[in-house]
């Protein structure tokens, strides 16, 4: 535990997660390359994105179940080999039909990648090392953004698709080699965690893990916070910026970099108020997805394209998202047993991912509608005018506000919960306030 050889498996581990993070976000940097490839409607490129993003989440518990029976180092193997090859699917595909079998590979691989890696943790390191870690991990595996930001758009706009897709892969050949070498569930010695019973066995799991309120409030906290995040960077930012608000590429791709860089601040400060003050997680996520709603509104309600320090500040607070959502997984840390944690985390960890897939598709869907009304209505086409994408990322508002509205009823279910098995009574976060200010000023 917390041992040198720990430190490597960390390494190794963080860098399987960036390969990874590389993979999963490399169309959303293509996105324009491959309209252009493959002459599709915005619909239908979504489609491509919505798709892994569809694989990834539907994977989430069969994952989950598979760590707790064949270990995460098996996991992260198969699923990093599996993104090689559908990387390699998709710089190869002559049609739109074969580039969305390579992404479905691309979301498959990528399912395996981060719950493993979150259980190895508990297996190599120990105490408040642990959440802490978490954090790190997910900030050093959005790092991932950043080489398909820059190395990766910049070999797509110098050497074109497949030179680039083909580069993209070879980074995850490099991280299987890798993870073959050094990966390994456990220290030596240490006790062997996985469970060898039958199906029914994991299944009864998974079910125990579903039904408990602290699962589902992590399961909503993951899926309102990272969402309007994900959508940005995987499918629709760099077209919005660029064809929406009139970036120049290059800026716009500096964007997804400040949205990341942003995260990587927020992460191990998030990391360390959950940790100090674990009754209010919740009230953490809320504030988080209150202040994106927020700076989403101011943006769409501009008169006209919005300045380019708004664009900062809404990349900024979507940044903070990607972290926040890690306190979901907390919430299945500490709301179930050890022997199902696996399940819980890949019910968790499955929200956001939903929550993008829908939204995805939909701003898509509503692009595509509103430029066939305008070619109806005699006008030229014009499928990425910036209020078509002003009335299409309206759809936010319904998919998180259910997520909000769905969280606040699993949050009071676990609140009923803690105190009726535990005694403990969680005042509503102004009630706390205004006691500790009571309590300050000595009353
Ligand atoms: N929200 C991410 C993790 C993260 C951490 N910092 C920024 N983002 C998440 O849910 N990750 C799961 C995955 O597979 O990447």
């Amino acid at each position: 535990m917390n041992s040198r050889r720990a430190w490597l498996i960390f390494g190794i581990g963080a860098f399987l997660y960036l390969v990874a993070v590389l993979q999963r976000t490399s169309l959303g940097v293509a996105g324009v390359a491959a309209s252009e490839r493959f002459d599709s409607s915005a619909a239908a490129l979504s489609m491509l994105a919505v798709l892994q993003l569809v694989v990834y989440a539907s994977l989430q518990i069969p994952v989950g179940v598979l760590i707790d029976r064949f270990g995460p180092r098996a996991l992260m193997l198969v699923g990093t080999s599996l993104m090689c090859i559908g990387q390699i699917v998709v710089a190869f595909s002559p049609s739109i039909t074969v580039a969305v079998i390579g992404r479905v590979l691309v979301g498959a691989g990528d399912a395996a990648i981060f719950i493993s890696l979150i259980r190895l943790l508990s297996s190599w390191f120990s105490g408040s090392l642990v959440p802490q870690l978490s954090q790190w991990l997910g900030n050093i595996g959005q790092l991932g953004q950043v080489l398909s930001a820059v190395p990766f758009a910049w070999a797509l706009l110098y050497f074109g698709w497949t030179p680039a897709f083909v580069a993209a892969a070879s980074a995850s050949a490099l991280a299987l080699f890798l993870g073959i070498l050094c990966l390994r569930d456990r220290p030596r010695g240490a006790p062997d965690g996985r469970h060898t019973g039958s199906l029914r066995t994991a299944m009864h799991h998974l079910r125990a893990a579903m039904k408990r309120p602290g699962t589902q409030l992590g399961f909503w906290s993951h899926f309102v916070s990272q969402s309007s995040g994900t959508v940005f960077t995987m499918f629709w930012g760099i077209p919005f910026l660029v064809f929406g608000v009139g970036l120049s590429p290059e800026t716009a791709a500096l964007m997804l970099l400040v949205l990341v860089g942003s995260g990587m601040v927020a992460g191990p400060i998030l990391g360390l108020l959950t940790a100090r003050f674990p009754l209010r997680r919740s009230s953490l996520v809320l504030g988080i997805v209150y202040v994106i709603g927020l700076v989403w509104t101011v943006v769409l309600l501009w008169p006209e394209e919005p300045p380019l320090w708004l664009i900062v500040l809404l990349v900024v607070v979507m940044g903070v998202g990607g972290p926040g959502s890690l306190i979901g997984l907390d919430f299945a840390r500490t709301f179930n047993p050890m022997r199902s944690l696996g399940s819980a985390n890949g019910i968790v960890n499955m929200g956001g991912f939903i929550a993008s897939f829908v939204m995805i598709f939909l701003v898509g869907a509503i692009l595509d509608l509103l430029d066939h009304a305008r070619v109806a209505a005699g006008e030229p086409s014009d499928l990425y005018s910036y209020d078509s994408f002003r009335l299409a990322f309206l759809v936010q508002y319904i998919v998180i506000g259910f997520g909000v509205a769905m969280l606040l009823h699993a949050r009071h279910r676990t609140r009923r919960q803690m105190k009726h098995e535990e005694g403990i009574e969680v005042a509503p976060i102004w009630v706390a306030l205004s006691r500790r200010l009571r309590r300050h000023r000595g009353e």
